[in-house]
């Protein structure tokens, strides 16, 4: 016990796991350790070592033995060497009983009486564990790990705990019984310490009858006078505890956790066996005739059984004289051994009558069997931590059993949706429209009354940044009902039937939280017509997503208020499914917003805006700047404005930096730092000026608004920006062949004025082409052609019309090429002049405005659009900013009519 005691930091660190274990359960306390301890027993093996020479054993044992032994020595109990005695070394204790004083009669079975003392050295031991484990104590633990031991120290182990430590020690497992005496044993150890401690600082008689007339005589005497609160008091058997039970339990604690360790470190049921070799078997018991039995576990293990009694007499230290103790030792193989051990046999002349018994066995390892399962444990509880954590983060709904879960987003009516229609601008038809789901989600029996089916939603559809989102929200602000919104991608998952599962559990949230509104953006991204899909291979699990939705709108009974709304970019590649009544009944188109529509998206936007411009003249002067801008683009433009006012520190937004803005959306930044040489800079001012003057003079053109040598964005040298003649949803050959000729200016000023051309006007051939074969393959611009459409499609492999069809597209398109290009020669061979006017003004001054254009060329001798030109003419200052929807150096292309 010495050398255990003497291992203080396992000791300190054991007894301190033992009360976290048990601290827990503080109030069950005293039934704690039985259960422990058998654990405990199971858990720690310790290596056995006997101290007889004729013991089979290794020289590191012999000297695990010898410093055993010295330790013995050391503590005054020589006589009481293992040699003399079997067991652990708690068992060199044992004389010491005789030498006990005799104590007061106690009836309880761990009574003084009871105890074996400790030897000096194990007192010692005691000290310094005490000393190390209190330096990591909190002063109330280390208070009653003291009282703990010093009781121990004290009146000694009782002898209970050393019946179960032999116990132990000859491998029988700790019974419920031997539970249940641990148990009495430690709450005795307990009470005496605690009694022991108060009759110390009270004077408490220690045994029964006194104790009770104590205690009767306290509570009849006055109570005692306050004592002060003992300063430096350190010692704590004198201090009287003011806690009472809590403190009781610590010293509990201790306690059992002192008697684990104790059980712990007693050569348990785990020392049951020791392998030994094959020439240690034969020479210490096979040769001696010690052997009883032999029997080969599992085909790699032979068991060695004694004869106990001969083996007592012959070494009575050794372990194996015990009960259950038994030597082993490994074989290669069966058939091996079997072949020795005749051999040995014989060798030893033993009859074939009374040959060793050998007996065969398969023992299944369960500690073998659960590493066995280990990794697959491993992973099984890897994956389960990790979800864990993950469903731990963000939401619940993100771990791995979450998957399925919807991930719309709830905006709740009262706090989170605060737009209303009046935030929604430039889109009457479309609000009208909408505006019968908010009476139905306000006042369903109405339409119930009236026997009108409600409508189930509608699928919002135009361009990026129109408006569509917003719509959706104003929805559910003005109808005052939750809104759930959820992007079509996100039902998409590498996993099969998450997008399914989703679908359903969205639906089904929201019918629990009816009248809401479910908002799927970007539907398209599942709700694609299947036929389409399958080209070149399916997507079964964006299939059956989309039969989902199907299923859960017809699902709807025609009560339910839920309404779903569906914003994409791309209703054509919609499934027909989707679209059929029943469904999304109502298909609401929300497209660019026009002039007016601008004016009023500028206007909403401008609100949060500080500015002194004429609201009237500003607004309109903005939306006629931006033509084809979206309402996110609108958004962006005055957001741009504001940081460009405030990075000059202006007080105000002005009108300047609205345009600044508007160019920079258009054009992308400035590139101050590409320097073109003067020639090509020459060349790009001359492109530029043919583009204007082409402009200037033809009727059906674009009015120049700026023109710039200034490069920008991505590749732009120059470009050029126009005054549109309004929203143009039509267009007539005249203005498209005004218009192609215009394109091919920048190339025609290039051949007129210099000896070779440059690459720069690719991007105009571009449009010009386009715009030729829109011409003849679809508007029907073309004699030869004719009055056909023929669908430009990318997927599909062989072109919709013959090859003689073919050439004569090729060489329609070409003649009207051809025609525009003759049509702009003309006029800018006979306005060479000009072109050099505004190709040298350009070069000065970089950019020129329209203003400049009028006092260059003149007036333009046609009407130019008064909806528009009211803004911009009699500004002299300003240089009007780009056109919209141009980054190039060429006119605008014309928007494809409807
Ligand atoms: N009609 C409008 N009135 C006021 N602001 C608008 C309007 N349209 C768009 N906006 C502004 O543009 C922003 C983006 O619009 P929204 O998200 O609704 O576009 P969307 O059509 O849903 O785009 P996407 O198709 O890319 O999802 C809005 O937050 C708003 O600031």
């Amino acid at each position: 016990m010495t050398n255990f005691l003497r291992r203080s930091s396992s000791l300190a660190r054991w007894s301190k796991l033992a009360y976290e274990g048990t601290a827990i359960s503080k109030t069950r306390l005293p039934c704690t350790p039985a259960s422990q301890i058998t654990q405990l027993a199971a858990l720690r093996r310790r290596p056995y070592a006997t101290v007889n020479n004729g013991d089979p054993k290794s020289g590191k044992d012999k000297k695990d033995a010898q410093v055993r032994q010295g330790g013995d020595e050391l503590s005054g109990n020589k006589q009481n060497s293992p040699s003399s005695r079997s067991g652990s070394g708690f068992e060199t204790s044992n004389q010491e009983d005789v030498a006990r004083p005799p104590s007061p009669k106690d009836d309880d079975s761990s009574g003084k009486e009871n105890r074996i003392k400790l030897s000096q050295a194990e007192e010692k031991s005691i000290d310094e564990l005490l000393m190390n484990l209190k330096r990591g104590l909190p002063a109330d633990q280390g208070k009653a790990l003291d009282l703990a031991l010093q009781a121990i120290k004290r009146d000694g182990i009782p002898k209970e705990l050393m019946e179960v430590m032999k116990n132990v020690q000859e491998g029988h497992p700790i019974d419920l019984a031997t539970a249940a005496k641990l148990v009495r044993v430690a709450s005795q150890l307990s009470r005496n310490a605690m009694e022991q401690n108060m009759a110390e600082s009270n004077q408490l008689p220690t045994n029964e009858q006194d104790r009770q007339k104590f205690q009767q005589n306290k509570q009849d005497s006055q109570p005692p006078p306050p004592q002060p609160p003992p300063k430096n008091n350190r010692n704590p058997q004198k201090k009287p505890d003011k806690k009472g039970e809590p403190f009781y339990y610590d010293i509990s604690l201790w306690v059992v956790a002192f008697i684990l360790y104790l059980l712990y470190l007693a050569p348990g049921a785990s020392d049951h066996s020791r392998e030994i070799t094959w020439q240690e078997f034969r020479t210490t018991f096979f040769d001696k005739g010690l052997v009883e039995k032999l029997t080969v576990v599992n085909r790699g293990r032979v068991r060695v059984d004694l004869h106990k009694e001969a083996t007592a007499q012959m070494y009575p230290d050794s372990p194996a004289a015990q009960g259950k103790f038994h030597y082993y030792f490994s074989i290669g193989s069966v058939e091996a051994f079997e072949r020795r051990l005749d051999d040995a046999q014989r060798e030893l002349g033993i009859p074939s009558s009374e040959r060793i018994p050998v007996a065969y066995k398969d023992e299944i390892s369960w500690a073998g069997t659960l590493l066995s399962f280990g990794p697959t444990l491993l992973l099984i509880g890897s994956v389960f931590w990790l979800s864990r954590r993950a469903s731990s983060g963000v939401g619940s709904q993100s771990g791995i059993f979450g998957i399925g879960k919807s991930r719309a987003k709830m905006f709740n009516h009262e706090s989170d949706v605060k737009v209303k229609f009046k935030d929604v601008a430039g889109m009457d038809e479309a609000k009208t429209e909408i505006m019968e789901f908010v009476s139905f989600l306000k006042d369903p029996g109405q339409y119930q009354r009236l026997g009108a089916k409600i409508p189930r939603g509608a699928i919002l559809s135009g361009p990026p940044g129109t408006g569509k989102t917003l719509l959706a929200k104003a929805t559910a602000g003005e109808s005052q009902v939750p809104f759930y919104s959820v992007s079509g991608s996100e039902f998409v998952e590498m996993f099969v039937g998450v997008g399914p599962s989703r679908v359903r559990d969205l639906f089904a949230t929201a019918r629990k939280n009816t009248p809401c509104i479910i908002f799927i953006d970007e539907i398209d991204a599942i709700g694609k017509s299947r036929a389409k899909q399958n080209f070149g291979g399916g997507n079964d699990e964006r299939e059956s997503t989309l039969n989902q939705i199907l299923t859960e709108m017809d699902g709807f009974n025609t009560s339910e208020q839920v309404v779903v709304l569906a914003g994409t970019n791309r209703p054509d590649v919609l499934d027909k499914a989707l679209m059929r009544p029943g469904r999304f009944d109502r298909h609401i188109v929300i497209d660019r917003p026009t002039m007016e529509g601008r004016k009023q998206i500028f206007l909403v936007h401008l609100k949060k805006i500080v500015t002194g411009e004429d609201m009237e003249f500003l607004t309109g002067r903005l939306a006629a700047l931006t033509p084809g801008f979206s309402g996110a683009d609108i958004a962006n433009c005055v957001n741009e404005a504001a940081l460009i006012a405030a990075r000059g520190s202006a007080e105000k937004v002005e009108m300047r930096h609205f345009e600044q803005a508007i160019e920079r959306v258009i054009g992308g930044l400035e590139k101050k730092s590409l320097v073109l040489s003067p020639e090509e800079k020459k060349t790009v001012a001359y492109h530029e000026a043919g583009h204007a003057v082409c402009g200037w003079f033809f009727k059906w053109a674009d009015p120049l608004l700026k023109v710039s040598i200034i490069p920008r964005g991505q590749g732009a040298l120059g470009y050029a920006q126009y005054l549109p003649s309004g929203d143009t949803y039509l267009m007539n050959v005249n203005q498209l062949m005004d218009r192609m000729a215009m394109t091919l200016g920048g190339r025609v000023s290039e051949e007129l004025h210099f000896d070779t051309v440059t690459s720069g006007a690719s991007d105009d051939f571009n449009k010009v082409t386009r715009m030729a074969t829109a011409m003849v393959t679809k508007w029907g611009m073309s004699n030869k052609v004719g009055y056909l459409y023929f669908e430009e499609e990318d997927q599909k492999l062989h072109k919709p019309f013959s090859e003689e069809t073919a050439k004569t597209i090729d060489s329609e398109v070409r003649r009207i090429v051809d025609e525009a290009y003759k049509q702009c020669r003309e006029l800018l061979v006979e306005k060479k002049t000009e072109v050099g006017l505004v190709a040298e003004e350009l070069l000065s001054k970089e950019v020129l405005s329209r203003d400049d254009m009028v006092r260059l060329l003149g007036k333009r001798p046609f009407e130019d659009n008064k909806e528009f030109s009211k803004f911009f003419d009699g500004q002299p200052k300003s240089a009007p900013p780009p056109f919209a929807s141009e980054q190039t150096d060429s006119p605008p292309e014309m928007p494809l009519p409807t």
